[in-house]
Parts: C-alpha cells; sequence; structure tokens
C-alpha cells in the first residue's frame, strides 16, 4: 500500500471533542488515481496535510509508502515529504519574486536528491515537457498567467521524482477549457512517471479521470457531522 490509515483521529483545537479527520480505515493502493470529492469544510486540505506530514494526528496510523508518519518527529516527516511525496496546492504556494527554474530548486533543496548541474538539466527538460516557453522561465512567477504558474507547480511537485503525488483542488479559479488542459497535463505526467495520485476536490465533473472516485464523508466520519451541521440537522 501506498497509504494506510488506521483509526486515524486529528482534531485543531487539542481539547476539542469534535475532531475534524475521524477515519476509522483507509488505504490507497500503488498506482491507484484516486479521487476523493467532498463539500467546503468537510476537511479535505486537513486531511491532505495529515498524509504528507504538514499536520500530525493526535491518534491512530498513518503509513505513507511503508513508512509511520505518526512516528516520526517534525524533521523526519519534513525530510520524509521532501524525498517521496510531490504535492500541488490550492493555491500553488509559488515564491511570486523568483522564477519558475528557482521555485522549483527550492523544492530540491529540501530533499537534496539531485546534485546542481544534474538539478539544473532536469528541470529544464520537465518544463520543456509541459510546454513552458524558455523565456518564461526566467520571468518572476508573479508575471505568468494561471495556467503558466500551474505548470510550474506540478514541476515543482515532479522534480523530486515522488511516488505518491497529492493535488489539493488547484483548478477551482479556472475556466472549463484551462480545467480541461491542466487535468490532461497532469494524467500524463503520472502515467509517464508510474506515480500514485491523490486528488481531492469539491468538484464531481473531474470524477471521469480517475480511476478510483470517492465520497469523504464515506471515509471520514467527521465529514459527515461537518454536514449535518451545516445543514442545520
Ligand atoms: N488552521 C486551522 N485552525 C482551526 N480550524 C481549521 C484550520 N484549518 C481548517 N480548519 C477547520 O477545519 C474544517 C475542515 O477544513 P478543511 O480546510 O480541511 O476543509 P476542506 O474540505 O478542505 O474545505 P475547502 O473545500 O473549502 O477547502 C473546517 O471547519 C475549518 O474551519
Amino acid at each position: 500500500m501506498v497509504i494506510s490509515l488506521n483509526n486515524v483521529c486529528f482534531s485543531y483545537a487539542k481539547q476539542s471533542s469534535s475532531p475534524v479527520v475521524n477515519i476509522p480505515s483507509w488505504s490507497l493502493a500503488e498506482g491507484e488515481k484516486c479521487f476523493i470529492h467532498g463539500a467546503s469544510g468537510g476537511g479535505k486540505s486537513t486531511l491532505l496535510g495529515l498524509l504528507s506530514g504538514m499536520l500530525t494526528s493526535n491518534t491512530g496510523e498513518i503509513t505513507v509508502l511503508g513508512e509511520r508518519l505518526d512516528k516520526m518527529s517534525n524533521r523526519q516527516r519534513d525530510k520524509f515529504r521532501a524525498d517521496n511525496i510531490g504535492y500541488v496546492f490550492q493555491s500553488f504556494n509559488l515564491i511570486p519574486f523568483l522564477d519558475a527554474i528557482d521555485n522549483i530548486k527550492l523544492a530540491n533543496y529540501f530533499s537534496k536528491s539531485l546534485p546542481k548541474p544534474i538539478l539544473q538539466q532536469a528541470i529544464e527538460n520537465l518544463l520543456t515537457k509541459l510546454n513552458m516557453a524558455e523565456k518564461n522561465c526566467s520571468k518572476p512567477v508573479r508575471d505568468l498567467s494561471i495556467g503558466q504558474q500551474q505548470r510550474i507547480a506540478i514541476a515543482r511537485a515532479l522534480i523530486n521524482k515522488p511516488k505518491l503525488l497529492i493535488v489539493d483542488e488547484p483548478t477551482s479559479s479556472l475556466d472549463q477549457e484551462n480545467r480541461d488542459a491542466f487535468m490532461t497535463l497532469l494524467m500524463s505526467m503520472v502515467e509517464a512517471h508510474s506515480i500514485s495520485l491523490l486528488f481531492v476536490s469539491h468538484d464531481m465533473s473531474l470524477a471521469p479521470y480517475f480511476d478510483r472516485v470517492e465520497a469523504l464523508s464515506s471515509i471520514n466520519i467527521a465529514a459527515i457531522d461537518a454536514l449535518k451541521d451545516s445543514q442545520g440537522k
């Protein structure tokens, strides 16, 4: 299994009796492309934070690529994430005043998986594959279009050749044409590099791109409670 969760519970306020994530059991097999959909506030980003080690669970077992994240120190989790997990954020999280190359180099800095000259070449190759014109690779990313920034975010997530790619609905601000282009590109990269994919979104129209589709409320008991709260039940 690429991901395996067992009795995972998480709440932001440690004393709170109502967790945001409460997952008895869930797993992702190697090579799977899984789409988890759920309403806003249901805990999608929180779940991804736990799986990537940016958040730590209160209780339970989180195993990613055979390693227990819940048993690691913060430092070990940061290193594990940099070495093994690609992450595309909702709002890309690029550094606006750096160009594409330097934004991607930063991801490698924390992992140091490639020596400098090889890294430069690998970044250029990846950006070419993602149809980024050379002249746009040396501009601050704040001067690029949203579509170009998305491609840089994909390149940054893939530069360390992750076995697992986690994507937090980066398509929500896009029109349909750009959304389809993003999804097609993402899926072609995932297939070419045999990466396992976990993608979350509220947008059910993305479901046909995936081989496994799940509702967050069927995995996360706390999401059902959040849904009842939002409906005033
Ligand atoms: N840093 C935080 N501190 C306290 N509560 C938070 C924090 N981040 C999120 N929450 C709460 O946790 C719940 C789940 O939020 P989360 O962002 O995981 O949902 P989501 O499904 O990703 O929502 P969206 O689709 O709107 O991004 C919400 O009630 C939210 O208010």
